[in-house]
């Protein structure tokens, strides 16, 4: 009842099921003892008949009074037992969940992060395991301790009076087949709900994300209006789901309380017939409260267990994804980064194709190319963001696909475009190079990358918080903040992409002077538009199209004319029209 297949069904960890064994098991002892309950109210009401109808002596008192005091004794201890199995031990579960996801998450290839958005991921680690959590808390132990209750309950019956047990219990299976019968319709509504939340969801993150943009264009009205139709949306298909289930659920209700009625039509044929006595159906008709008792309670949340499969699902989706690993060592010979007949494709679209060339240690490597010809897409692949679809990318002649990606990057320096930045001071943002850095080390770096003159005008220097991602910041600020996380770490490869990009003139120089110090004896990728930045490189690789057009020495490829020289001499115009 409990293995892998229920485990991976409720998206539940090794411990998450034992937890709901334990669970069930208090949840059945819990029941049974209110069905013991019963009996002492059925001994009573038997004896007071024997005292009424047969003369007989009436029951002990005191032996009645200890047995219902040791019915409340154990009726408190096993419900706070099962209290502590259902509740208290769940929390555990979630933040097992929780950090296993994030883990997971952690180690997935970046290409996964493009078929499922943050608001969608945030809404997998938030929303669909507080969805799971009510389940394991308040559905699992309780529904699956209501079946083995009631089957045992339904033994005795059974053995006591067929008949009556029959009319009495017929309508639980009934109920539970409506409900079991009507799953997929359950399953679609919530599938239909949650899109409709991720919508919403991602809606609301990309007009806070965007809202400068969106100011800027005068779009305010249409984007809150389009914003308005995806949660009038949600409520619409939200309403509509619980609906149906709300239907689905009092129908089942009704139905298994149909069996009072049979048990009392039953019971008055087979008392009028003289085949049992009246105490035998009274006895049957107080069980019968208490077995429904559970069963009602579970109806409402079975509901909810059918609808929790969509978030089950969407968690194990992420558990079952592969990720990227490779061994725990690397030690490649060298530092020379080799691109052997690369291919890659983002899902379909082919970007990459047979793409060859060294990027040696000790020299500057410089991508350069049109917009869109795959240079980025090389700095990733060279630092194992993704995996190369065929061919390899080999580090120290160690293919990068076969090394742990945090093992990897423990030998790369990466300043890309898009700078990250953490609601942290400018030190531990800088810091975040190399944990364990000293404070003189990182404001050496701070001051090699040019961040002296612009820390120095904020009101606590160095120890300012910078605002969520670097708000506070402009864009040359927060490259340079990027630059000295990179010099800071010092590792012997340097990934950079249009590192300089932000930068005004004056900063550039001295940022350039500071980086060519620091690179010196480095392997260097660097992208650049400008072909002013290249220009002092030692091999370039020009790409268009996803292949390598030319390659070889700046002077080597302005000799050979072709995609190089244009666009130089198109800049050289560019430049001069400007200053025209
Ligand atoms: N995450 C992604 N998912 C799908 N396609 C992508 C992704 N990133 C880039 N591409 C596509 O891959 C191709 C190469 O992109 P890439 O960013 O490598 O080019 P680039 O030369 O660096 O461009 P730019 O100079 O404009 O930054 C482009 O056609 C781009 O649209």
């Amino acid at each position: 009842m409990f293995g892998k297949k229920f485990q991976r069904k409720y998206a539940l960890t090794a411990q998450g099921v034992q937890t709901v064994k334990k669970g069930t098991f208090w949840t059945v002892i819990v029941n049974l003892i209110v069905l013991g309950g019963i009996s002492i109210l059925y001994l009573l009401m038997d004896g007071f008949m024997g005292a009424l109808t047969e003369g007989e002596p009436l029951p002990n008192a005191a032996l009645f009074i200890t047995g219902v005091l040791l019915f409340l004794l154990l009726s408190f201890a096993t419900h706070l037992q099962q209290y502590r199995a259902t509740y208290g031990l769940v929390y555990n579960e979630v933040k097992a969940t929780r950090l296993s996801l994030a883990e997971r998450l952690r180690k997935l290839p970046l290409g996964y992060f493009g078929k499922r958005d943050l608001a969608d991921l945030t809404e997998t680690l938030m929303g669909d395991v507080n969805r799971m959590e009510h389940v394991w808390s308040h559905v699992l132990g309780y529904l699956y301790g209501a079946y083995i209750s009631t089957g045992v309950a339904a033994v005795c019956l059974f053995v006591y009076d067929w008949r009556l047990a029959a009319a009495c219990l017929w309508g639980v299976p009934a109920a539970f087949g409506l409900l079991f019968g009507s799953r997929r319709l359950a399953g679609r509504s919530a599938e239909r709900t949650k899109k409709a939340a991720v919508r919403v969801a991602d809606g609301m993150q990309e007009a806070l994300e965007n809202i400068r943009e969106i100011r800027a264009a005068n779009q305010q009205a249409r984007y809150l209006a389009e914003l308005g139709q995806k949660i009038d949306e949600h409520e619409r298909v939200t309403i509509r789901g619980e609906l149906s289930t709300g239907l689905l659920v009092n129908a089942a209700s009704v139905i298994m309380r149909l069996g009072v009625a049979t048990t009392i039509l039953v019971g008055a044929e087979l008392i009028l017939s003289g085949r049992i006595d009246f105490m035998l159906l009274f006895l049957f008709l107080l069980v019968i409260t208490r077995i429904y008792a559970p069963f009602d309670q579970s109806l409402a949340l079975i509901a909810e267990m059918f609808v929790s499969q969509v978030s089950a699902d969407r968690m194990m989706e992420i558990q079952d994804m592969p990720v990227a690993e490779g061994a725990a060592a690397f030690q490649p010979n060298g530092h020379d980064i080799v691109f052997e007949h690369v291919e890659f494709a983002y899902d379909e679209k082919k970007v990459l194709h047979d793409v060859c060339f060294t990027a040696k240690e000790g020299e500057v490597t410089a991508l350069v190319g049109p917009s869109g010809s795959g240079k980025s897409t090389c700095a990733r692949l060279a630092a194992r963001l993704w995996d190369a679809a065929e061919g390899a990318v080999k580090v120290g002649g160690v293919d990068i696909a076969t090394v742990e990606p945090e093992v990897l990057l423990t030998d790369y320096s990466m300043v890309f475009q898009d700078v990250v930045l953490f609601d942290d001071t400018v030190l531990e943002n800088i810091r975040l190079g190399r944990r364990g850095a000293t404070d003189k080390e990182v404001l050496a770096a701070a001051r090699a990358a040019n961040c002296d003159e612009f820390v120095r005008k904020m009101p606590n220097g160095y120890h300012t918080p910078i605002g969520e991602n670097g708000a506070r910041l402009s864009g040359g600020e927060r490259q340079r903040i990027s630059i000295a996380r990179a010099l800071l770490k010092d590792a012997p490869i340097v990934l950079l992409d249009e590192a300089t990009a932000s930068l005004d003139v004056e900063n550039e120089t001295r940022v350039q002077g500071a980086l060519s110090r620091l690179l010196a004896g480095k392997t260097v990728l660097v992208i650049a538009h400008r072909m002013r930045t290249v220009a002092g490189a030692d091999h370039i690789v020009v790409l268009e199209n996803g292949r390598v057009a030319q390659q070889g020495s700046p002077a080597q490829l302005m000799a050979e004319g072709g995609l190089y020289r244009r666009m130089v001499e198109l800049q050289q115009e560019s430049a001069q029209w400007r200053l025209a």
